[in-house]
C-alpha cells in the first residue's frame, strides 16, 4: 500500500448527486485523495487501511457553492438592518470598512469561513478589499473560493485598487492546491464609469480573466445608470462589451426588462440569486425563471453578512424557492431540486469550477456535506430533495469534507480555532463600529 491515496468510504449513505434527472439513492462514495473514485450502490470492497464512515441516517449532497458574498462583512452583522441600500452602502458600510485593518479582515473572514462549513458550504465567491488576508485564510481553513478585489473605478484612487487587482491574480490563482481561483470585480455599474470599466473589460478578454460583478440590484440603481448613459444597467454593461469578452459573474440580476435579459442570452458564466438579501433590502424578486428559460445559468449566493445576516445557504435555497413561487403566485414555479441544484452545480458554473465540483461523481473533487436526517424536523422522508429544500438548516450538517480533506466531522471544526476566533472576532468588531 506504499505510496497508495489514502481511500475514504462513506457507507450505506442516502445519496443526492444534484445531477440532471438522477434521484437520491442509498449507496456508498469512496474518496480517494483529493477527488471521488466512485458513487454507487453499497458493494465496496474494503481494503487494509481504508477509512470508514458509516452514512447511517445522513444525506450526502455536493458542497454548497455561495456565489457571491463579502466574507469579512460577518464583522457588521446585525450592525445596521432596516436601511435602503444607498443609505446602508454609503452611510454606514462605507466608513466601517474604511476602519478594518488586515488583521480584521482575516478574522472576518474566518469567522464567515467557520460559519460556511458548520452550514454545508465548500466554496464560495468573494469580493472585497484586503484580499490577500481572505486568501490566507482560504488556505487555512481548506476551503473553496473564487476572488476578486473590489473596484469602485469612480474614486480617485480607482487606479491603486486595480492595481491590487491584477497583483491577487498574479499571485494567488491556482494556490492552495487550486482551491483558490480568482476574478477582477468591478463593483457595479453606478461605482464604474465608462473609460476604466472598458478598458477593464478589454484588458480581461485578452487575458481571459472572469468578472465579478454587481448588476441592477434596486430600482435607485435603474434611475441612476438611466440619468447617467439613457440606458438600463444591463445594456451600459453590453454595451461596454462585457458580455462578448469575459466569463461573467453577475450579482443579484434583480431589475432586469425581457430586452435585458435577452442581452445576457448566451453569455459565459452567468447570475448569483441573493433572495434574502434581495428581500431584507427591500430590492425587488430576480427573475430567475425568465433567466433559465434563456439559457443563463443561475446560482445561489448570500451577498455579506451585513445584509444577508446569516450565510446560511439552506436559508437561501428556502428563499429561492418561496420567492419565485410568490412572485409567480404558482408553486411549481422553481421546484425543490430546481433549487438544489441551482445552490449546486448551477453556482458551480458561475464561478468556472463545473467540471471539478458542483455534483457527486466519480472523477470530480471530493467536496461534500453529511446532512444528519436522525431529527424529528427531517422525518420522515417520502421526498428527501423536499425535506432538505423546505425543512433543513445549516445546524443539521454533521461533516463536510472539501479535497477529500474533512473540516468539519460530528459537527467538529477541524481546521478552525473557534474559541480563538470568536473572541478575536467580538474585539474586532466592536473597534470597528465605534464611532461611524
Ligand atoms: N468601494 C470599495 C469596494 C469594496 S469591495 C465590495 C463592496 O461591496 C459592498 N457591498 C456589500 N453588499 C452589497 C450590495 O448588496 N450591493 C452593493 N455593494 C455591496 C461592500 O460593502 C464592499 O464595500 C473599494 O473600491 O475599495
Ligand atoms: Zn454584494
Amino acid at each position: 500500500m506504499h505510496g497508495a491515496k489514502t481511500r475514504t468510504i462513506i457507507r450505506n449513505v442516502l445519496i443526492m448527486t444534484m445531477k440532471e434527472g438522477d434521484r437520491p439513492f442509498r449507496g456508498d462514495i469512496v474518496l480517494e485523495g483529493s477527488r471521488i473514485a466512485s458513487v454507487g450502490p453499497s458493494v465496496t470492497s474494503q481494503h487494509p487501511g481504508d477509512e470508514i464512515i458509516s452514512g447511517e441516517g445522513m444525506a450526502a449532497m455536493p458542497g454548497l457553492i455561495n456565489a457571491h458574498q463579502h466574507s469579512p462583512m460577518t464583522l457588521l452583522r446585525a450592525f445596521s438592518d432596516d436601511l435602503k441600500l444607498m443609505d446602508w452602502l454609503e452611510r454606514k458600510m462605507f466608513p466601517a470598512e474604511a476602519r478594518m485593518t488586515e488583521e480584521d479582515i482575516y478574522w472576518g473572514a474566518q469567522l464567515a469561513m467557520a460559519e460556511m462549513i458548520r452550514s454545508g458550504t465548500t466554496a464560495f465567491a468573494d469580493m472585497y478589499i484586503h484580499m490577500e488576508q481572505i486568501a490566507t485564510a482560504v488556505a487555512e481553513t481548506g476551503m473553496r473560493a473564487s476572488l476578486a478585489r473590489g473596484l469602485a473605478l469612480a474614486e480617485d484612487d480607482g487606479g491603486k485598487r486595480l492595481a491590487e487587482g491584477w497583483d491577487l491574480i498574479e499571485r494567488w490563482s491556482g494556490q492552495a492546491n487550486g482551491r483558490i481561483t480568482t476574478m477582477l470585480g468591478p463593483h457595479s455599474p453606478y461605482l464604474c464609469p465608462p473609460e476604466p470599466l472598458k478598458e477593464l473589460i478589454g484588458e480581461a478578454g485578452r487575458k481571459r480573466i472572469p468578472i465579478h460583478i454587481h448588476l441592477a440590484e434596486t430600482v435607485e440603481e435603474t434611475a441612476i445608470i438611466r440619468e447617467r448613459y439613457g440606458k438600463t444597467p444591463t445594456e451600459y454593461l453590453h454595451d461596454l462589451g462585457l458580455f462578448d469578452e469575459a466569463h461573467v459573474l453577475l450579482a443579484h440580476a434583480v431589475h432586469l426588462s425581457a430586452s435585458d435579459i435577452r442581452l445576457l442570452r448566451g453569455m459565459r458564466g452567468g447570475a448569483a440569486h441573493n433572495p434574502v438579501s434581495n428581500a431584507k433590502l427591500g430590492c425587488g424578486i430576480a427573475p430567475v425563471a425568465a433567466l433559465m428559460e434563456q439559457g443563463v445559468a443561475v446560482g445561489i449566493g448570500t451577498d455579506g453578512a451585513g445584509s444577508a445576516t446569516t450565510l446560511d445557504m439552506f436559508a437561501e435555497i428556502r428563499a429561492a424557492a418561496w420567492l419565485q413561487k410568490l412572485a409567480a403566485q404558482d408553486p411549481t414555479a422553481l421546484p425543490a431540486g430546481r433549487a438544489l441544484r441551482m445552490a449546486t452545480a448551477g453556482s458551480a458554473r458561475l464561478l468556472g469550477i463545473d467540471s471539478e465540483v458542483g455534483t457527486l461523481e466519480a472523477g470530480k473533487k471530493a467536496d461534500l456535506l453529511l446532512i444528519d436526517l436522525r431529527q424529528p424536523h427531517l422525518q420522515p422522508l417520502h421526498d428527501p430533495e423536499a425535506v432538505i429544500a423546505y425543512a433543513a438548516a445549516g445546524g443539521d450538517v454533521d461533516s463536510v469534507f472539501v479535497d477529500g480533506v474533512p473540516l468539519m466531522r460530528s459537527r467538529r471544526l477541524l481546521t478552525i480555532d473557534e474559541e480563538k476566533l470568536l473572541a478575536e472576532a467580538a474585539v474586532r468588531a466592536a473597534r470597528i463600529v465605534e464611532g461611524v
